[in-house]
């Protein structure tokens, strides 16, 4: 990876939701050569399990907002998520940080971070459905209404992005990932 003064790039990691983001990047934190995990800040029932999140209130995140905590910040599924700037501290010496990105604030985080790559997770509808179904921290309605969102395509404008199927064994897709950042830290 092109990691200059010994910063290593963001690598966002985009999909509809139930492709298995949150299954790869704890994958490849094990598994890949020095690659971190960022923790964001969720408007979230701190028991709704899933990833490792900091739960916040609204009144919370509203003075985490204002008072420039952000690096980058956005609303999705009645919730609301920011990375924090701590997140250039992580950076230092990595060889890379994963973060679960909205595919709207895409081009925005290409600005903010400078060094970036998109991993862009996919898997075939039924395997979608199953998997949103089986995790269960949503009811059938909020499935529904994620199913709504994963033809969402992502942004005309990003300059480093790999696609990676997630439809079969997680294993596979780490492997995959992992080859599509190889070259990047040739
Ligand atoms: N390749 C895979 N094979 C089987 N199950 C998977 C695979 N990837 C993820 N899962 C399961 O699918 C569900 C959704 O995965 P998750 O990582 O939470 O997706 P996302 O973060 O994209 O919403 C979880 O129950 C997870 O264990
Ligand atoms: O605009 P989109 O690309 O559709 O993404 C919408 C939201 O879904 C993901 O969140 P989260 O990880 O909470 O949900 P998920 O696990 O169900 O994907 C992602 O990080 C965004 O916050």
């Amino acid at each position: 990876m092109s990691a200059s003064a010994n910063k290593g790039p963001v690598i966002a990691v985009v999909g509809p939701s139930g492709v298995g983001k949150d299954s790869l990047m704890s994958a490849l934190a094990v598994s890949g050569p020095q690659l971190r995990l960022m923790r964001r800040v969720i408007t979230r029932a701190p028991e709704a399990g899933g990833e490792d999140y900091q739960a916040v209130t609204e009144a919370e995140f509203s003075a985490l907002a204002r008072n420039g905590v952000f690096a980058l910040d956005w609303q999705a599924h009645g919730l609301q998520y920011g990375i924090p700037r701590d997140i250039e501290a992580l950076r230092a010496g990595a060889g890379g940080v994963l973060v679960n990105l909205s595919r709207a604030v895409l081009l925005q985080a290409q600005e903010v971070f400078g060094d970036f790559i998109v991993l862009s997770v996919t898997a075939r509808p039924e395997v979608l459905v199953e998997r949103l179904s089986a995790r269960g921290r949503e009811d059938a309605g909020e499935v529904r209404r994620r199913l709504a969102r994963a033809a969402n395509p992502l942004p005309e404008g990003l300059r480093r992005v790999h696609v990676i199927d997630n439809s079969g064994a997680l294993s596979t897709a780490v492997a995959a990932a992992l080859a599509a950042l190889q070259p990047e830290r040739a």
